[in-house]
């Protein structure tokens, strides 16, 4: 078997690491034919979980596992590695404002965006799941000034899995009918999943919907706000379906997006489509083997889709300002 793959996890004792680990190490990220070493990330108080889920790890003999590291120095842990899921952050506790979750997290993502820059290996990528994603991943990227910008993406591909349930649900298709969905913006309740070039089994899917009022009233606060809904139902957040996500978004990134078809990520913007350069935020991508992205160009926006784009830009620009003045990117 050839070498193996250093796959760094942050927060790898949390709820998602439970569902995340166990797949990467059976070879759902990077094939059945390519061994794997876990390097995971906790903070002290969290390593005897840890443990725990490492001797599970252990227990399923899984033949693509070479080996697994743990500890809570990053420049330990991100030592070699290819990939970087960055999943590990402060969630919002009582009495936290926005700004004080900015500054908790952006201290971890400015510490793991300098440790990334100092110890990862050369074709490092990195995936940012932890909230708020696309704003850390600015922090993480910014903070790593010789890793290639291209490298640094952020999780909106759960949003665009749910979107894509949602649409085959309403005009009963398989969801392998549909196409060419996107999120536009930021991982927030202002993001913009748009039907107006989805696909459903080669039909425009807003044409196949037919009813602006559903898009517009059901379907976008639907998606834009399941997060909120699953932590309703369950009493805690998504897991199993934001560590399915950010399997599908680093796999599609590391081994290309199907032919024909393109995937949501949130990747720093070169402008496109009005979005002001530098900000993280999910555009239609094409990935191609090896680990190359490209925003999607030509697509026509149109009133609608403008003013709502426009708004989720507006919320990444000020998470920018808010970071900024906090002294956490330059
Ligand atoms: N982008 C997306 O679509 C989604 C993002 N999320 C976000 O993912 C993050 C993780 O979610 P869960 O696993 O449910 O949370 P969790 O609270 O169960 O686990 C987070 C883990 O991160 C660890 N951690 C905290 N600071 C760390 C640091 N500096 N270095 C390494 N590890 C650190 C904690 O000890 C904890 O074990 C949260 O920010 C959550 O809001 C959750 C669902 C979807
Ligand atoms: O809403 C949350 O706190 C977790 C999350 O990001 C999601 O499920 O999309």
């Amino acid at each position: 078997m050839s070498t193996p793959v250093k796959v760094a996890v942050t927060g790898a004792a949390g709820q998602i690491g439970y569902s995340l680990l166990f797949r990467i190490a059976s070879g759902e990220l990077l094939g059945k034919d390519t061994p794997v070493e876990l390097r995971l990330l906790e903070i002290a108080p969290a390593l005897k979980t840890l443990e725990g889920v490492v001797m599970e790890l252990d227990d399923c003999a899984f033949p693509t596992l070479a080996k697994v590291e743990i500890g809570d120095d990053p420049n330990v842990i991100f030592d070699g590695a290819s990939v970087a899921l960055l999943v590990g952050a402060r969630p919002r506790s009582k009495g936290m404002e926005r700004g004080d979750l900015l500054e908790a997290n952006g201290a971890i993502f400015t510490a793991q965006g300098k440790a990334l820059n100092d110890h990862a290996a050369d074709d490092i990528r990195v995936t940012v799941t932890g909230n708020p994603a696309n704003t850390n991943a600015l922090i993480a990227m910014s903070n790593a000034p010789d890793i290639g910008s291209e490298r640094f993406s952020a999780l909106t591909r759960l949003d665009h899995n749910r979107a894509v349930a949602q649409l085959a649900a309403k005009v009963g298709a398989p969801v392998s009918e549909v196409t060419h969905m996107t999120i536009w913006g930021n991982h927030s309740a202002t993001q913009y999943p748009d039907l107006f070039h989805a696909r459903v089994g080669g039909r425009n899917a807003a044409e196949a919907v037919g009813d602006q009022a559903w898009i517009e009233d059901t379907f976008i606060p639907t998606v834009a706000k399941r997060g909120a809904a699953i932590i309703e139902a369950r009493g805690s957040s998504s897991a199993a379906s934001a560590a399915s996500a950010t399997i599908d978004h680093t796999r599609d990134w590391l081994r290309g997006s199907a032919q024909g078809d393109w995937v949501s990520m949130a990747v720093r913007s070169d402008g496109s489509y009005g979005v002001a350069e530098g900000l993280m935020s999910s555009f239609p991508v094409t990935t191609t083997a090896g680990g190359g992205h490209e925003i999607v160009q030509g697509l026509e926006i149109d009133d609608f889709s403008r003013g709502k784009i426009d708004a989720s830009v507006a919320e990444l620009s000020d998470e920018r300002d808010a970071v900024t003045q906090l002294g956490l990117i330059g």
